[in-house]
């Protein structure tokens, strides 16, 4: 039986950190054992909250050459967005299919044009299946475990049915959880068969925060080892 090829990888999200201190706080995170920084962009019409754009982006870059950067777009027009993003080092460009219905296989085309990866987010209302027709395109998929606008929101435990259907549907796909996840919310997420772990509020403001990014990592990769044990 092939080894899965699934691993667990923790992207802290800096949007509740404090954003006059980007860069310093980016590489604490990464210092801290981050694999990946998660860049929450909102446009104030999506969601009713406002944060930062491409130049800020591109700023961060200048400073942090290697880690990898996830975009999470919290915007109604993805697509507007695609090559500035890219052009500011971008490594991967998530984005809700929600404002695009029409039009989200071409977002997906013009990302992977850009050279970035494809990551598919759903809001808590949208249903799991409506990203089926998309999964193919796509290189992950993102639960959101909370209404998508603010950190420090609580964890929605029934996200994880959704979790658990992308699991048992694509074995082999990565699939992120992002809201209200942390130290006691993790098991949950890794139990559903979440491997990329979105965490702000509970790395951020941690004492501690390379134990809390290690407590996850540890718990995600014990049930993905599960997981492999249980379809070997
Ligand atoms: O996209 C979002 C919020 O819309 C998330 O990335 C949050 O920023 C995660 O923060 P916590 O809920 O972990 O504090
Ligand atoms: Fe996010």
């Amino acid at each position: 039986m092939a080894k899965s090829k699934l691993t667990c990888k923790i992207g802290p999200s800096v949007l509740n950190s404090d954003l006059s201190e980007l860069h310093h706080e980016s590489r604490r995170l990464l210092d801290s054992g981050a694999d990946y920084l998660h860049l929450d962009v909102m446009d104030g019409h999506f969601v009713p909250n406002l944060t930062f754009g491409h130049p800020v982006v591109k700023c961060l870059r200048s400073k942090i050459d290697k880690a990898f950067f996830e975009t999470h777009m919290m915007v109604s027009n993805p697509m507007q967005w695609v090559e500035p993003m890219a052009d500011s080092g971008v490594n991967q460009y998530t984005f809700h299919i929600e404002p695009c219905q029409e039009t989200v296989l071409d977002v997906c085309r013009k990302v992977r044009e850009s050279g970035m990866k494809v990551g598919l987010a759903l809001k808590p209302g949208t249903d799991v299946t409506a990203v089926e027709q998309y999964v193919d395109h796509a290189d992950m998929v993102l639960i959101m475990t909370v209404e998508p606008g603010f950190g420090g929101q609580k964890f929605m435990t029934d996200m994880m049915n959704k979790v658990r259907w992308l699991r048992q549907q694509y074995p082999e796909l990565d699939i992120e959880v992002d809201g209200g996840v942390g130290p006691a919310t993790i098991a949950a997420c890794a139990e559903a068969g979440a491997n990329m772990i979105v965490s702000g509020t509970a790395v951020i403001g941690a004492k501690d925060p390379k134990a809390v990014i290690s407590q996850m990592r540890d718990t995600v990769n014990s049930s993905l080892q599960q997981l492999q044990n249980k379809s070997s």
